[in-house]
């Protein structure tokens, strides 16, 4: 099939506008009924990429009608400290979501951290007793950037059951929920890592090739099956030649465009679909709590016909 350069891009935006418009009819229906929205943003020390996410996380919610507080702590904080801060947040019933921005230094213990998070604030689905549900095929709240990822790639149209996968990156946050979102849409799916041995290999046989590992253009042309799609999920910044810092991602893009059908751009692909899945999650979270709500001290139908 001959195919124009720019209908192999896969880009996020028309995905993520759609998303945050029936997310703003949301947001407006649940403050008019006294439960407004509002995420809080936890930084921890500064990561290029995390200010350009949390940068974005704020744009997008402002539009969608979601109030969005970011709280930066410094890099030298203990665990302890920022399980207190959570805790807060969790008690403060003004406060519907909570996101915990990755990367954290390395001697927080992430997996406390996401625990500290109470699950139904857990806008990422990553809190331990909430991640098991892409185990059982729960899918209306996934890790954000796994589900961005999974969402482009049907917009190929491909058959996803029976597709040859290949995640290359098995991180908690994006390669393995990607894999278990996957398999529940019935893909035959690989995942690769830093032992991997041939990533080449693994690669050439993806017809749907994803990946998420931080290291700039690692994927060459010569990795990649003719015909096939590829979610680039890296966001890495680096001066160009112009001096300025700009966003790559972990693909060649320029030379990988020429063998793939499609092709995520960086920036423009993956991540501003992120941010409007955020954004749903935000509010599929709130609904959760308003059904717990409304179980424990009854709706007023319910009181109206006692
Ligand atoms: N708690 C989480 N932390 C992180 C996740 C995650 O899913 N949950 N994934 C990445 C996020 N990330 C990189 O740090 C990231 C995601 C999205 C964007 C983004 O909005 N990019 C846009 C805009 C670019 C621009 O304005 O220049 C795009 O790609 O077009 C940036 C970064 C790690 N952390």
């Amino acid at each position: 099939m001959t195919r124009t350069d720019d209908s192999r891009y896969l880009k996020g935006g028309p995905v993520a506008q759609r998303i945050i418009a029936s997310v703003r009819e949301d947001a407006a229906i649940a403050t008019a009924e006294g439960f407004p929205p509002k995420l809080v943003s936890i930084t921890v020390g500064d990561t290029a990429a995390v200010d350009v996410y949390v940068r974005n996380q704020r744009a997008k919610a402002a539009l969608a009608g979601i109030s969005f507080e970011e709280r930066r702590f410094a890099a030298d904080i203990t665990a302890g400290e920022l399980e207190a801060a959570i805790h807060g947040l969790n008690a403060d019933p003004r406060v519907t979501g909570i996101i915990i921005q990755r990367p954290v230094p390395a001697h927080i213990p992430i997996k406390t951290l996401q625990a500290a998070v109470h699950p139904l604030k857990d806008v990422e689905g990553m809190h331990p007793a909430s991640i098991g549900n892409i185990v059982y095929n729960q899918l209306d709240l996934a890790p954000c950037t796994a589900a961005a990822s999974v969402e482009l790639l049907k917009e190929t149209g491909l058959e996803l059951k029976g597709l040859e996968v290949v995640v290359v990156g098995h991180s908690e946050i994006v390669g393995k929920p990607i894999a278990f979102l996957l398999m529940s849409e019935g893909a035959t799916v690989t995942v690769c890592h830093h032992m991997t041995r041939s990533l080449a290999a693994h690669a050439r046989r993806a017809d749907a090739l994803f990946v998420a590992v931080g290291k700039p253009r690692l994927i060459k042309a010569d990795m990649v099956k003719p015909g096939a799609a590829v979610i680039d999920i890296g966001i890495n910044s680096e001066i160009g030649p112009d001096g300025e810092t700009r966003i790559v991602g972990d693909v060649d893009t320029d030379s990988v465009k020429e063998v793939a059908s499609w092709i995520t751009p960086v920036p423009g692909g993956v991540g501003p679909l992120t941010v409007a899945i955020l954004l749903r999650n935000t509010m599929v979270a709130l609904n959760r709590q308003r059904a717990l709500y409304r179980a424990t001290y009854g709706v007023p139908d319910q009181l109206a016909a006692e």
